[in-house]
C-alpha cells in the first residue's frame, strides 16, 4: 500500500458495497467524530476539530468513496464546510476523475435543507463556482402555509441563481422540519447516488438512528465509522444521544487506530461478517 491508497481498514469495510443498482436506494455510511464524552460539538454547537490528523485524512479517504455526502442544515450553517479531500496527498499522477481541477473523486455535496436556508455564500457555492467542487443539492420542501410560499420561491431563485440544485420533495407535516429519510435516499438513488457518506450533525444522526430503531434489521443504514478521540468535552457540549432501540441492529466489525484516535466500525447485525 502507498500512500496514495485509501486505508485498509476503509476498503475492507466499504468494499462490500457493490450493486446498489439492483437496490432502491444508495449504500448508507453513517459517520463522524466524538469525545469519549459522546460530544461532536462544544458549547452552543462551536464546532470542534475532534479528529486528530491521521484520522481527519481517513474521513477525506472516505469522503472519495462515496458518491455523495449528506449533511443537515444546521451543520451547513454552523460549520460552512468544504466537504472536499484536501488533506489528502498531493498527487498529480492521478488524473480527475469527475472533470474537476483535483486528482480524486469528489462526493456530490447534499444538505438536507427543507425550508432553503442554505447561504448564496457558503464555501460550497464558492468551491462550485471556481471549479474546485462539485455542485451542491438541495433537499427541500414546499411551505405547508401558502403565506410562505412567496418568500420560499424567491429564496430558491437566489440559490439557483448561485449555484445549487433544489430538490423538491414532498413533505410530511406531522414530523416538523425533518424531511423523511426514505424517500431522501430513494430520490438519491433515482438521481444516480449510489452510495451516500452521511456526516451529521446532531439531527441528522438521530434520525438515521431512529430509523435503524424502526426497522427489524438496519435496512437503512450499511456501516457506521465513528472516530473517537481521546478528550472530554464537558456537559455544555452538543451530543447526538443514542436512540433505544438502535444499538442491537448494529454489531462491531472491526476497529483501528489513526494517531491518537480509535475509530471503530459497525456493521448490521444480520451482515456476515
Ligand atoms: N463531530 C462531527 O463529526 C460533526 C459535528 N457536527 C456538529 O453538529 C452540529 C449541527 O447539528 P444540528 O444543529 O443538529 O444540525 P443538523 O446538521 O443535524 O441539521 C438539522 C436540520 O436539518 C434539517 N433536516 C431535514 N430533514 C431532517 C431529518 N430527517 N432529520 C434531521 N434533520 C433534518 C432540519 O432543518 C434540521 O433542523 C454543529 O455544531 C456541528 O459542528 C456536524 C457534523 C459532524
Ligand atoms: N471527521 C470529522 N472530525 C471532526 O473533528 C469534525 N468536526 C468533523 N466535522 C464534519 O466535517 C465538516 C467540515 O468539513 P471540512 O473540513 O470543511 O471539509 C463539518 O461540517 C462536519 O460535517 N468531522
Amino acid at each position: 500500500m502507498t500512500s496514495t491508497d485509501p486505508p485498509t481498514f476503509l476498503s475492507s469495510l466499504l468494499g462490500r458495497y457493490k450493486n446498489s443498482a439492483e437496490q432502491s436506494r444508495p449504500f448508507v455510511t453513517l459517520t463522524f467524530a466524538q469525545s469519549l464524552d459522546a460530544k461532536i460539538a462544544g458549547r452552543g454547537g462551536k464546532q470542534l476539530i475532534l479528529s486528530g490528523k491521521e484520522s481527519m485524512v481517513m474521513t477525506h479517504w472516505m469522503r472519495t468513496m462515496h458518491d455523495g455526502i449528506l449533511i443537515g442544515i444546521g451543520t451547513a450553517l454552523n460549520d460552512d464546510p468544504q466537504l472536499n479531500a484536501r488533506h489528502l496527498p498531493a498527487n498529480d499522477s492521478v488524473p480527475s476523475t469527475d472533470g474537476h481541477n483535483h486528482p480524486y473523486s469528489l462526493p456530490r455535496p447534499i444538505i438536507l435543507d427543507t425550508n432553503l436556508r442554505f447561504s448564496s455564500h457558503s464555501k460550497l457555492l464558492k468551491n462550485y463556482a471556481e471549479g474546485k467542487g462539485r455542485r451542491p443539492w438541495l433537499i427541500c420542501a414546499e411551505p405547508w402555509d401558502s403565506s410562505e410560499k412567496k418568500e420560499w420561491l424567491h429564496r430558491r431563485t437566489t440559490l439557483e441563481k448561485a449555484g445549487a440544485r433544489t430538490i423538491v420533495l414532498e413533505n410530511d407535516h406531522n414530523t416538523q422540519d425533518h424531511l423523511p429519510i426514505p424517500s431522501v435516499l430513494q430520490t438519491l438513488h433515482r438521481l444516480g447516488i449510489l452510495s451516500v457518506m452521511v456526516e451529521g450533525g446532531a439531527q441528522i444522526i438521530r434520525s438515521f438512528l431512529s430509523q435503524i430503531a424502526a426497522e427489524s434489521t438496519s435496512s437503512f443504514v450499511d456501516t457506521m465509522i465513528i472516530t473517537v478521540a481521546p478528550v472530554f468535552v464537558g456537559e455544555d457540549g452538543i451530543s447526538y444521544n443514542t436512540v433505544s432501540g438502535s444499538a442491537s441492529k448494529m454489531k462491531h466489525a472491526s476497529t483501528a487506530m489513526f494517531g491518537q484516535d480509535t475509530v471503530v466500525g459497525l456493521i448490521p447485525t444480520e451482515s456476515v461478517a
